[in-house]
């Protein structure tokens, strides 16, 4: 069974749980703990296959954005940013943190692999009041090549839910890139080891 771990990021009180806890029991809970760290686990079946999901939700509470990051950054296979519409700081730390994915990423992988991420605009139902406009996201999205769509976590699951299922097909994917690239790679110095050893053998012969 496939192992996906998936970190949400956030300014506090953008949404992040209400967020998740709408994809994991398709209901919406109003105030939650702030002040722990969280680590969910769930079953999942997606497009047949069956995977164990653990979504790591880091307690925000006065943090900088690269504090937030320290943990989940080198553990994840995916990243939620989440971003409150009606807040337009909450947008520029989301603007913070795709950066710092993007380059913590990039320096691990020596520019490999891009890990999926979704940028969410949350509390849509709010929109009345926004600062941030669904345009914006959507460019910031596009600039660092992650999936985007605004979100209302209070009024509705569908979209939600199927983002979640977009990503974490994403995640699926890239894990089999890189367990593949793995392989090849690792067959590849097999094959240097056994022609060093026996191919200079055979020369000497
Ligand atoms: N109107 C509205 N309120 C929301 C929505 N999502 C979350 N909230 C409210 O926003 C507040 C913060 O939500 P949380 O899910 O705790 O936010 P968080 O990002 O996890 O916050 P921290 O854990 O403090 O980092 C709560 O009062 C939620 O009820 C939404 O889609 N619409």
């Amino acid at each position: 069974m496939n192992n996906i771990k998936l970190a949400l990021l956030g300014s506090q009180g953008a949404g992040k749980s209400a967020v998740l806890v709408r994809f994991l029991t398709k209901r919406f809970i109003g105030e939650y703990a702030s002040n722990a760290n969280s680590l969910y686990r769930k079953r999942l079946s997606i497009d047949g296959r069956q995977l164990n999901l653990e979504v790591f939700d880091p307690c925000s509470q006065g943090t900088e954005a690269r504090c937030i990051l320290e943990e989940p950054v080198d553990w994840a296979d995916g990243f939620v940013v989440v971003y409150n519409i009606n807040d337009r700081t909450s947008f520029i730390n989301a603007e913070n943190i795709l950066h710092q994915i993007r380059e913590t990423r990039m320096e691990n992988s020596k520019g490999e692999f891009e890990v999926p991420v979704c940028l969410m605009g949350n509390k849509q139902d709010l929109s009345h009041v926004r600062q941030v406009c669904e345009e914006e996201g959507r460019l910031l999205a596009q600039e660092n090549r992650c999936l985007f769509q605004e979100v209302s976590a209070a009024e509705s699951y569908q979209e939600i839910d199927s983002l979640f299922t977009r990503l974490i097909r994403d995640m699926m994917e890239h894990l089999k890139y890189r367990a593949d690239r793995r392989r090849y790679s690792g067959s590849k110095s097999m094959a240097k080891l056994i022609n060093n050893v026996f191919g200079k053998r055979r020369k000497s012969v």
